[in-house]
C-alpha cells in the first residue's frame, strides 16, 4: 500500500466509523432484524421497499437511490442493513456531518464496489459542495474530482460503480429539492404503535433470553415513546432491574420499579422531554416561546429540542408548534399536576391539587 493509498484507507475508514463499543451496542446489533419478514411495523414502507428490491433483483440491476425520513430509531439504520442483505451487496455506513469536504465523498464514493449500499445517515447535514458532487454521482454515477488549487485547478472525470445511495434524514423537508429529487423512492417511517412495540419488546426479549410476562412486554412498550430503540434500551434496563432486585422475569410491577429508577414516566416522557415542558410551563408560563430560548433553558442544542424531543411531545398532545412559538397543551399542565395561569395573570402556572 502507498502512503497515499494508506492515507485514503485511514480516511475513509474514520468516515465510515466502526460500531462503537460496548454492551448495548453489541446488543442492539443482535436485535437488529435481518430481513423485511423480521421488520415489525412501518406495512407502507415495507410493502413499498419489498417491490423496489424484488423488481430491482429480477432486472439482475442495482436497486433505485431511497431517502428514509423518520424520527432517530425508527429503524432507517437497520432498513438498509436490511436493503444490502436482500440485494445480496455489501454495505458501508457514513454520516453527513463526517463529510465536511467534496474530497471526503470523492474517498468514499471512488472506493465503492458495484452495487454497494452506501448508507448516508443524517444526509442534510452534509456540506454543500459534497452535496453537489453527490448530485452528479447519483444521476451518472460519476464525479469530477478537483486537482489543485485556485485558477489552476483542473476537474478530472471519474467514473463510478452504480451503486445504491440510501440516505436517512429525520424530516424529507430538511433537504434541498435537487437532492431530494434524485432519490428513486421515499419511505416515510411513523411512530410505531403499542401493539407493535409490544411485538419488538417480545422479540427482542426472546432473543436476549429474558422471561417476560405479556402485561410486563406492554409496560416497557408503552413508555418507549413509539420508537424500537427506546423500546430495546428500556427493555435492557427492566432486565438488569429485574435480575438484580427479582429473579429475572420481567412482570409490570418490576417494570414499573425499574422505569421510575430511570426516570421514564407512565407515559414516557424522559428526563429532556420533562426539561423541555417544564420550562415552557415554568418558566414560560405554557408559552408562546421561540425554538432557541426554549433551547438555552434547557441547555440544549435547538435541533435536539426541535428533532428527538418535540415530534413526541407534538404527537402525544402535549405541546403544540404555532408560528408564534412553542405552546404547552392543557394535558402538559394535567401532566405536571399545574393549573393554567388566567389570561393576564403572572407566568408560571400554580400547583394544582394533586
Ligand atoms: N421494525 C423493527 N422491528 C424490530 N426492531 C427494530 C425495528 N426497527 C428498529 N428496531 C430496533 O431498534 C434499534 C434502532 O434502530 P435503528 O438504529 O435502525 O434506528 P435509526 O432510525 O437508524 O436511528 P438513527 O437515525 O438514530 O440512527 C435497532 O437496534 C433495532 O433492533
Amino acid at each position: 500500500m502507498t502512503r497515499d493509498e494508506a492515507e485514503t484507507a485511514a480516511l475513509i475508514e474514520r468516515l465510515v466509523g466502526s460500531v462503537a463499543d460496548g454492551e448495548d451496542q453489541a446488543v442492539e446489533a443482535a436485535l437488529r432484524p435481518k430481513d423485511l419478514n423480521e421488520f415489525i411495523g412501518q406495512e407502507k414502507v415495507r410493502e413499498q421497499l419489498d417491490l423496489v428490491l424484488r423488481a430491482a433483483r429480477a432486472r439482475g440491476a442495482t436497486a433505485d437511490h431511497v431517502l428514509l425520513s423518520g424520527a432517530p430509531g425508527l429503524g432507517k439504520t437497520t432498513l438498509s442493513m436490511i436493503i444490502a442483505a436482500e440485494m445480496e451487496a455489501p454495505l458501508r455506513i457514513t454520516s453527513g456531518p463526517a463529510i465536511q469536504h467534496a474530497g471526503d465523498l470523492t474517498a468514499i464514493l471512488s472506493s465503492l464496489q458495484e452495487g454497494e449500499v452506501l448508507f448516508l445517515d443524517e444526509i442534510h447535514r452534509m456540506s454543500r459542495p459534497a452535496e453537489e458532487m453527490l448530485y452528479m454521482a447519483m444521476e451518472d454515477f460519476r464525479v469530477d474530482v478537483i486537482v489543485g488549487k485556485g485558477p489552476g485547478a483542473t476537474a478530472i472525470p471519474l467514473e463510478l460503480p452504480p451503486f445504491t445511495l440510501v440516505g436517512a434524514t429525520v424530516r424529507a423537508g430538511l433537504l434541498p429539492p435537487p437532492l431530494r429529487d434524485r432519490f428513486g423512492f421515499t419511505g416515510h417511517m411513523e411512530f410505531y404503535e403499542p401493539a407493535e412495540l409490544e411485538r419488538v419488546v417480545h422479540r427482542s426479549a426472546r432473543l436476549l433470553e429474558v422471561e417476560t410476562t405479556s402485561e410486563g412486554a406492554a409496560e416497557v412498550a408503552g413508555r418507549s415513546r413509539g420508537t424500537p430503540r427506546i423500546a430495546n434500551r428500556l427493555l435492557r434496563r427492566v432486565r438488569d432491574y429485574a435480575q438484580v432486585k427479582a429473579d429475572g422475569r420481567i412482570t409490570r410491577e418490576i417494570a414499573e420499579a425499574a422505569l421510575a429508577v430511570y426516570e421514564v414516566d407512565a407515559r414516557g416522557l424522559d428526563r429532556l422531554d420533562r426539561a423541555v415542558l417544564g420550562a415552557l410551563l415554568k418558566l414560560f408560563g405554557g408559552g408562546p416561546v421561540g425554538l432557541s430560548t426554549l433551547a438555552v433553558a434547557v441547555g440544549e442544542e435547538r435541533e435536539t429540542v426541535a428533532e428527538v424531543a418535540e415530534p413526541f411531545l407534538v404527537r402525544e398532545g402535549l405541546l403544540a408548534r404555532t408560528p408564534r412559538g412553542r405552546v404547552a397543551m392543557p394535558a402538559a399542565w394535567e401532566h405536571f399536576g399545574l393549573v393554567p395561569p388566567r389570561q393576564g395573570g403572572p407566568a408560571g402556572g400554580r400547583e394544582g391539587p394533586h
